[in-house]
């Protein structure tokens, strides 16, 4: 369990232009994959603007999730997570706890992933995010809007990625296979106001790294998003107008020889509104295996992981988090 203390003055995360990202010029997507390259190999976390998602799109997504959180309990629980072999469906308050040890978050969630063939063996094996989702049956319109939005987010994590795979000095496209038939999971998260007697070390998510690619996350104007930064500090990541928080995951860290950082994280919501957030996790396709990218290891600097695939990795941290504790 990391202890929570309260974030110190330090550094401000970046912000990245990622125009950049969309220009036909080699040279100035390279130029933009350096500085991509040097923010991931410290903080791991960035603000993105330009990015190319109309803002409307995530206005629009913002509102469905107080719509959606707004539903009676009992619609919520009707498709509760836990009846879907995918993990799919609404996350009730105090179902994980992010930081293994502490006690539950302070937040409630609602989740959805790959628009996946029914058929497919995957779903058919009822593997982990994959297939069997759980809309709620009385909120109309609020699947079809998800889905856009969750396209328009996906499309930029490709993007994202052929940039970063270029940060890492590998082909643009070498992710792309890893993409075709993701875990890439959307999920919608409310958090009210941290409550006067909380317990110890409880707060809306616990200290944590993102376990995946990368994380897209849509922030609303509350703010209570903190950073670890490499000298150990707490650091806020405020709200920015227009942007999207980027942060390097586990298996980027581990693909990347530990170059790349997965730095750990949090939520206190200290305002007296509630707080809602739009994580985006891109995770890759569950059978890929992630071993140390030739361009990362050296004689000197070795493979320092086993490869493993996607699949195997996430298991292990869904068992890890959820069904632990419970809120009283
Ligand atoms: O709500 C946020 O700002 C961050 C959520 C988060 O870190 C997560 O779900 O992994
Ligand atoms: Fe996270």
């Amino acid at each position: 369990m990391i202890p929570y203390t309260a974030p110190m003055t330090a550094r401000r995360i970046p912000v990245i232009d990622l125009a950049d990202a969309f220009s036909p010029e080699r040279s100035r997507r390279e130029a933009l994959a350096w500085e991509i390259h040097k923010i991931s190999r410290d903080v791991g976390f960035f603000y993105i603007v330009n990015h190319g998602v109309p803002q409307s799109l995530v206005e629009g997504q913002f509102d469905w999730a107080r719509r959606f959180f707004a539903l009676p309990a009992a619609s919520k629980a009707a498709i509760d997570m836990r009846g879907s072999p995918s993990g799919y469906g609404y996350e009730c308050m105090g179902a994980q706890a992010l930081d293994e040890g502490s006690p539950a978050d302070l937040k409630e969630g609602f989740q959805f992933g790959f628009d996946i063939a029914h058929d497919h063996a995957y779903v058919q094996r009822g593997l982990l995010r994959y297939g069997h989702h759980r809309w709620p049956q009385d909120l109309p319109g609020f699947e079809a809007h998800s889905r856009r939005y969750y396209e328009a987010v996906r499309a930029l994590s490709h993007r994202l990625l052929s940039v970063i795979a270029l940060s890492l000095e590998m082909p643009e496209d070498f992710f792309e296979p890893v993409l075709e038939t993701p875990i890439a999971t959307q999920r919608m998260l409310h958090y009210p106001p941290q409550p006067d007697g909380a317990r110890n070390n409880q707060i809306g998510a616990g200290a944590h790294t993102d376990w995946g690619l990368v994380t897209i996350l849509a922030q609303d104007a509350i703010g209570g998003l903190e950073v670890c930064n490499a000298e150990g500090q707490w650091v806020s990541a405020p709200p920015i107008k227009d942007s999207f928080v980027v942060n390097i995951g586990d298996l980027l860290q581990r693909w990347s020889n530990d170059l790349y950082h997965s730095n750990p994280h949090r939520v206190l919501n200290a305002g007296t509104v509630p707080r809602y957030s739009l994580p985006f996790f891109q995770d890759g396709d569950q059978a890929a295996v992630v071993a140390c990218l030739p361009t990362c290891c050296s004689a000197e600097r070795p493979p320092r992981y086993a490869p493993c695939t996607i699949g195997e990795y996430l298991d292990m941290k869904v068992r890890q988090t959820f069904g632990v504790v419970a809120v009283d």
